[in-house]
């Protein structure tokens, strides 16, 4: 069993967690509240800025251009393929994209963001790939298992962002961080592996909280802004 297999196994609890979410599950059903998708939208936009300034860290720590290629190519597919989900979100509740954009993080973003943040600036190539790899990895997954379970025809009001995350590119995404991951874990120190370990399980577990707080529109309990250090 390769090393990424085992971490897919350890987090098998995790993942059908997140298969079984009343958010995730009204995708299948075509019924979201719009409350919590737009929560989900002002939070997951600012996600993917954060996620690809951390590939960009992953990029400058690459040991050769295979790896530069492959981080550059995964800045290139945010920026210009992953607004498609978005868009089919924000026309589900008929809400101007750019309205959702710029918003304060509610608890649960902010901490996943400085989580893969804290790994990308501490750790070592294989420790980032094991923060952002439930990334991909949990989508591709709800990507599937909802073709699966309710096979939506192209009336689906969400058959956009399903088929999005079923599809080749986010598996070869998938893939192929776990082909990089288990290659530095074959020269990895035991102590390496612990945090690698503890790095992916951390945001497998934030991954089903960005879930729930946008489900019940987490906030912060006191909405007043920083505004000044005096
Ligand atoms: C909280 C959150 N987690 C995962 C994704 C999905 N996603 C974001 S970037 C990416 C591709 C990785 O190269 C994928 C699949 C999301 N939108 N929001």
């Amino acid at each position: 069993m390769t090393f990424t297999d085992q971490l897919r196994k350890d987090n098998d609890d995790i993942f059908q967690f997140i298969l079984s979410h009343p958010f995730v599950e009204g995708i299948g059903k075509g019924e979201v509240p719009n409350k919590a998708i737009e929560h989900y939208i002002k939070a997951d936009f600012e996600y993917l800025n954060a996620f690809m300034k951390i590939y960009g860290i992953a990029l400058a720590k690459s040991t050769n251009r295979k790896e530069i290629a492959y981080f550059h190519k995964k800045i290139d597919f945010i920026l210009n393929d992953e607004i498609h989900p978005h868009r089919n979100f924000c026309d589900y509740i008929g809400v101007n994209y750019e309205e959702l954009q710029g918003h304060p993080l509610p608890p649960t973003a902010d901490h996943y963001i400085k989580h893969m943040m804290y790994h990308a600036q501490m750790g070592n190539l294989g420790e980032i790939l094991g923060a952002l790899l439930p990334c991909p990895w949990t989508y591709l997954e709800i990507g599937r298992e909802l073709i699966q379970k309710y096979n939506p025809s192209n009336t689906h009001p969400f058959y956009p962002w399903i088929t999005f995350y079923a599809d080749k590119s986010v598996e070869n995404t998938t893939r192929e961080m776990c082909e990089l991951l288990d290659k530095y874990m074959d020269h990895a120190s035991p102590v390496e592996q612990l945090n690698v370990k503890d790095a992916f399980r951390k945001s497998c577990q934030l991954e089903l909280q960005f879930w729930e707080m946008a489900y019940n529109y987490e906030q912060w309990p006191s909405k007043e802004k920083v505004t000044s250090n005096e």
